[in-house]
C-alpha cells in the first residue's frame, strides 16, 4: 500500500543542555549519517533539510533552583518552536532531530500552536521510558529533560509554560505516554494527580503492544493531527545502547515495529520529533540506524503481507 505523504523538512537542534550526560549534541549527525533524509526520499517523500539551529553552548553547571541550564534551555526551546511552527504554516511535516528531549516543549508548543490556529485536534504519542513530567519540586537531577510534558501542561517555570507567551500549551488529554518504565517517586504523584494516560510496559506485557496502542489511538480521525515524540530510550537498551537514560525493559524490536507501523497506518501522522540518541554512548551508530529503520516504518514501510 502506498499513500502520498506531505513535503518533509528535517531540522536539526544539537544540543544536550536539558540532558545528564553530554552527546546527545550530536544526535542530528548521527542521524544524517544513518541515512535519514535518503530513507525518506527511497520512500517517496520530498525532503528539505533545513540544517541545524544554532543556540547557546551547554555551560555544564549543576542545577540552580531545581533547573540546570533554564535560560539555555529557554532559548534553544525558542528557536525550536520558530522553526517548526514555520514548517508547519508551511505546510511541512517538521522533523526535529534532538537534542535532548526538553526540546519536545517547543516543538509541541508549535504544534499546539498550530492546531489552534487551523482547527485540529491534537493528539501526542509519548514513546519513552520515562514520563518527563517532573518539576523543579520533585525532580531528582534538575535535568529539564525529564521535564517538558509538566511545563506543556502548565506545570512549571513561566518562561516553559508560557514559551509562545499564550500559556500552556496542552491539556494532559491529548498525550497518550507508551512505553513507560522510569517514574520518579514525586513525579509518579503529579503523573496521577493530573490524570496522565499512561501505557506502561506492565500494561504493555499484560494485554499486549497490539491492543496498548489500539486504545492509545483510539479517537484518532481525519480532523486529528498526531505528533510522535519519539525518545529513543523507549527502545530496550539491548538494541538501543545509544542513549544516555537506559532502562531495561523496553518494547523489543519488533514490538517497536508494530507501534511505528500502527501509527502510520493511521496516516495522521503531522509531525515527528527524534529525540535522547546519544552517538557517544552508541556502538558503530547501530542505535542512529535502527531509528531510521522505524522511522521507515512510520513512513509506511510494511511486514505486513496481506495488503
Ligand atoms: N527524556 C529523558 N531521557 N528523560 C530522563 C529523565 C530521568 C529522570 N526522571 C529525571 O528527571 O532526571
Ligand atoms: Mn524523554
Amino acid at each position: 500500500m502506498s499513500r502520498s505523504y506531505p513535503p518533509v523538512s528535517i531540522i536539526g537542534a544539537p544540543t544536550d543542555v536539558g540532558a545528564g550526560h553530554r552527546g546527545a549534541r550530536l544526535g542530528p549527525e548521527a542521524l544524517r549519517i544513518a541515512g535519514i533524509a535518503e530513507a525518506l526520499v527511497a520512500r517517496g517523500v520530498d525532503v528539505l533539510d533545513r540544517g541545524n539551529l544554532d543556540g547557546p553552548r551547554n555551560p555544564w553547571q549543576p542545577p540552580v533552583e531545581g533547573y540546570r541550564h533554564l535560560d539555555e534551555v529557554v532559548q534553544w526551546n525558542r528557536l525550536v518552536m520558530e522553526a517548526v511552527l514555520a514548517e508547519l504554516r508551511d505546510g511541512r511535516m517538521p522533523i526535529m532531530l534532538g537534542g535532548d528531549h526538553c526540546l519536545g516543549l517547543g516543538s509541541i508548543t508549535a504544534v499546539a500552536r498550530h492546531c489552534r490556529e487551523t482547527g485540529k485536534e491534537l493528539r501526542v504519542l509519548w514513546l519513552d521510558a520515562h514520563a518527563d513530567f517532573n518539576t523543579s519540586q520533585v525532580t531528582p537531577s534538575g535535568n529539564v529533560h525529564g521535564m517538558p510534558v509538566a511545563c506543556l501542561c502548565g506545570l512549571g517555570p513561566r518562561e516553559l509554560t508560557h514559551l509562545d507567551g499564550e500559556g500552556p500549551a496542552i491539556q494532559p488529554s491529548v498525550i497518550r505516554q507508551i512505553g513507560i518504565r522510569s517514574v520518579d517517586e514525586g513525579e509518579k504523584r503529579l503523573v496521577k494527580q493530573h490524570g496522565l494516560d499512561v501505557y506502561d510496559m506492565r500494561y504493555i506485557d499484560e494485554v499486549g503492544m497490539r491492543r496498548a496502542m489500539e486504545e492509545a489511538l483510539e479517537g484518532v480521525d481525519e480532523n486529528t493531527h498526531l505528533h510522535v515524540s519519539f525518545d529513543v530510550d523507549f527502545l530496550d537498551p539491548s538494541i538501543a545502547p545509544g542513549v544516555g537514560t537506559t532502562v531495561p525493559g523496553g518494547p523489543n524490536y519488533r514490538e517497536a515495529q508494530l507501534v511505528m507501523e500502527m501509527i502510520a497506518d493511521t496516516g495522521r501522522m503531522a509531525s515527528l520529533d527524534i529525540v535522547e540518541l546519544n552517538p557517544v554512548l552508541d556502538s558503530h551508530n547501530t542505535t542512529a540506524e535502527l531509528a531510521v529503520d522505524l522511522v521507515e516504518s512510520l513512513f509506511g514501510k510494511s511486514t505486513l503481507m496481506r495488503d
